[in-house]
């Protein structure tokens, strides 16, 4: 009988994770799918996008040392060996001996209790959607008529071609460009706001404008797509740029324009789930306008990361099955942008800080160059900026940096149990370590934690 405690539409990273989740709680689990396990995270993202990043580091390294010519199909075939390597511990066959009913197809609504897999009928007292999103394509003219490469294609090309315009200077748009520029590839970035990942922090993404276009990626910014198409094999993208006209001529182009949700064909309408352009609406709990059906990562948002989708993940499951309802908190989000140097954040930009609480901030700024950690190494660009409230607690953080993942992580976990950053002078950070910068700032925290004391500030009043 195709009844189920709980059902799950995707097999993403949202998906694979409340599957395991429900089935940790001993029930009867469906999770339909209707290509391979995985999902994108495995298939045309996260993965194949970070073992295309370290192959280009490695050659970006070795090129210093000596000529190397790339050969793009190679490369492609090496990151595919990675995906491969990642499928093989969520396969079908792996989710079905945890206990997982694995069904190949696509899912729509029948009724709020009922899906119809490829013609076949499965019914689950809980449904959790988790469909994912794809690729955003833009109304610009001639788009239709051209070839274009998105994370869903360009992996599974053959070779990469010698030229290509990336329009999108998103998170996607500069991990590859970067990327596609060290293999010897010649890129042209395209991108509409002031600079690129605009929503970071501006200081720090200027100087990694600047590495990108010392690396050699033509950086075109406050630049918008007009019209594009394709003469003699050759992609013709038409661009405006302070109110100039502009021809970018590549053998390629990739768009990375952001994401646009999986909820065509589901019938959503019809058993009245409420969405709209960015996804589906859902509520503190994830559970969508239907009771009993839940909805969680990309086609929710509003942070689309893996790490995200499996949080959600997680918290739907819970509120589905247990006897408790647990909001989802959204307060602690980190994040990273795996160009080089890293960019990586959690939590309030300055600006944002400075937006919400005014003059009530402190800022601290330091750089890598005085870490002997980073003087080891050639060219170690590094920024940590870090904004607490007037007590000390983390607000937010921004770092450029090697190794600025690892780093934001101890950020992160100061911030989110409330820890005040000075207390983490007492910690004993091993040398020499790109963390240790975190020691420094903590001992300035400290200072001005003390300097800000009520019960000091009429002493030093008095000394006046
Ligand atoms: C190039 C790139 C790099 C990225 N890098 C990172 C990174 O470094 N770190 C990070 O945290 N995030 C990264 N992301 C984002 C990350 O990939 C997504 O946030 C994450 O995969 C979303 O997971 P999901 O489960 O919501 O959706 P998905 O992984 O998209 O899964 C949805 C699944 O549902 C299936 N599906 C859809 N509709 C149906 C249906 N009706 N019936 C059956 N099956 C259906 C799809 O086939 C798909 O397998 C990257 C994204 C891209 C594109
Ligand atoms: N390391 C990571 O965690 C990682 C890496 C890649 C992707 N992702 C996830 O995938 C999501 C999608 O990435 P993305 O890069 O496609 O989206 P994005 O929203 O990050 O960036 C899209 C960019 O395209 C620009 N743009 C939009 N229309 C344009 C136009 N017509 N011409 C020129 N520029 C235009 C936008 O201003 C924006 O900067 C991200 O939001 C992120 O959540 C995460």
């Amino acid at each position: 009988m195709n009844q189920y405690d709980i059902v799950i539409i995707g097999a993403g990273a949202g998906g694979l994770t409340a599957a395991y989740t429900a089935k940790g709680f001993g029930k009867k689990v469906a999770l339909i799918e209707k290509n391979n396990p995985g999902g994108e995270c495995t298939w045309s993202g996260c993965v194949p996008s970070k073992a295309l990043i370290n192959i280009a580091k490695d050659i970006h390294t070795a090129k210093k040392y000596a000529d190397i010519k790339v050969d793009t199909e190679d490369v492609l075939q090496k990151v595919r060996k990675v995906i491969q390597n990642v499928y093989e511990g969520e396969t079908p066959d792996i989710l079905e001996k945890d206990g997982i009913d694995f069904i190949k197809g696509f899912a729509k609504f029948v009724d709020e209790n009922t899906l119809d897999v490829n013609g076949n009928i499965i019914k689950g007292k809980k449904i959790i959607i988790s469909t994912g999103s794809s690729p955003f394509i833009p109304p610009i003219k001639g788009l239709d008529k051209v070839n274009f490469f998105t994370n869903e294609n360009i992996f599974i090309q053959k070779k990469l071609p010698d030229n290509i315009i990336v329009l999108g200077g998103g998170a996607i748009g500069v991990e590859l460009s970067q990327a596609l520029n060290r293999l010897g590839i010649k890129v042209s970035l395209v991108e509409m706001m002031d600079r690129v990942l605009f929503r970071e922090e501006e200081e720090l993404v200027k100087l990694l404008e600047e590495k990108l276009v010392d690396e050699g990626v033509n950086l075109y910014t406050s630049t918008k797509a007009i019209d594009v198409n394709e003469v003699n094999n050759k992609i013709r993208l038409k661009v405006e740029r302070k109110n100039k006209i502009d021809i970018l001529e590549g053998d390629a182009i990739l768009l990375a324009l952001g994401r646009t949700p999986n909820i065509s064909d589901l019938n959503l309408g019809q058993i009245k789930i409420k969405f709209n352009r960015k996804g589906i609406e859902v509520n503190e709990y994830l559970e969508t306008s239907v009771k009993d059906i839940y909805a969680v990562g990309d086609v929710v948002g509003p942070y689309q990361f893996s790490h995200m989708a499996n949080v959600q993940g997680i918290t739907a499951v819970q509120n589905a099955l247990l006897p408790i309802n647990k909001k989802i908190d959204y307060s602690h989000v980190a994040w990273c942008t795996f160009c080089e140097p890293e960019l990586a954040r959690a939590g309030l930009t300055e600006k944002e800080a400075r937006d919400k609480y005014k003059d009530n901030i402190r800022v601290y700024t330091e750089t890598y160059n005085k870490l002997d950690r980073a003087k080891t190494k050639e060219d170690s660009l590094g920024i940590v900026k870090i904004i607490c409230d007037k007590k000390g607690k983390v607000l937010g953080a921004s770092v450029l940096g090697d190794r600025a993942g690892e780093i934001i992580s101890e950020i992160q976990t100061v911030k989110t149990l409330g820890i005040n950053f000075a207390k983490l002078s007492k910690v004993i950070h091993p040398y020499p370590t790109y963390s240790e910068i975190l020691v420094k700032i903590s001992k300035k925290v400290y200072v001005d934690n003390i300097l800000n004391n009520p019960f000091i500030k009429i002493i030093n009043g008095f000394r006046k």
